[in-house]
């Protein structure tokens, strides 16, 4: 079976917890694809949202990004057609958007959470599956002009 992939990118104020959730992937077996940055030398983060989606667009794999607040981050993915990028601060917004949103980026800022739960909110965010139902004809609503 091939190894499981999540995408991961930052701007600098992202870039210490992006080290600390690539760890504690690769420790739970994932393969990871950082889109960069690869130093904190200060960087415009839509260059990396960008960059991030289109990986999961193209590999259908479930991606993280990482700013100061995450706010630019999910303004910059949500504009991307197929993207459904969720900000989450706390667990519940972890499992819900999973439940219910079937988000496929999850947003962090580093300058809000700290690693501890922006490790958990990580692990919730990958182990929680899309109900489907109701939900399904909800987010096909997103992008439907109707
Ligand atoms: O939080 C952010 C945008 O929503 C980003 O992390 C920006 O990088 C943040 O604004 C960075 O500010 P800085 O003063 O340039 O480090």
């Amino acid at each position: 079976m091939s190894q499981k992939t999540v995408a991961i990118g930052s701007d600098h104020a992202g870039y210490a917890l992006k080290v600390v959730l690539i760890k504690h992937l690769e420790e739970r077996g994932y393969a990871v694809k950082d889109v960069g940055p690869f130093d904190t030398c200060s960087v415009d983060y839509p260059i990396y949202a960008k960059k991030l989606c289109q990986h999961v667009l193209e590999e259908g794999c479930p991606g993280v990004l990482i700013c100061g607040t995450g706010i630019g981050m999910s303004m910059t993915a949500n504009h991307i057609p197929g993207i459904r990028a969720a900000l989450c601060t706390n667990s519940f917004h972890a499992r819900m958007t999973r439940m219910h949103n079937d988000a496929n980026v999850l947003c962090l800022g580093e300058r809000v959470t700290g690693p501890g739960v922006a490790v958990e909110l990580l692990d919730i965010f990958l182990d929680t599956e899309f109900e489907g139902g109701r939900h399904l004809r909800r987010i096909e609503l997103i992008e439907n002009d109707k």
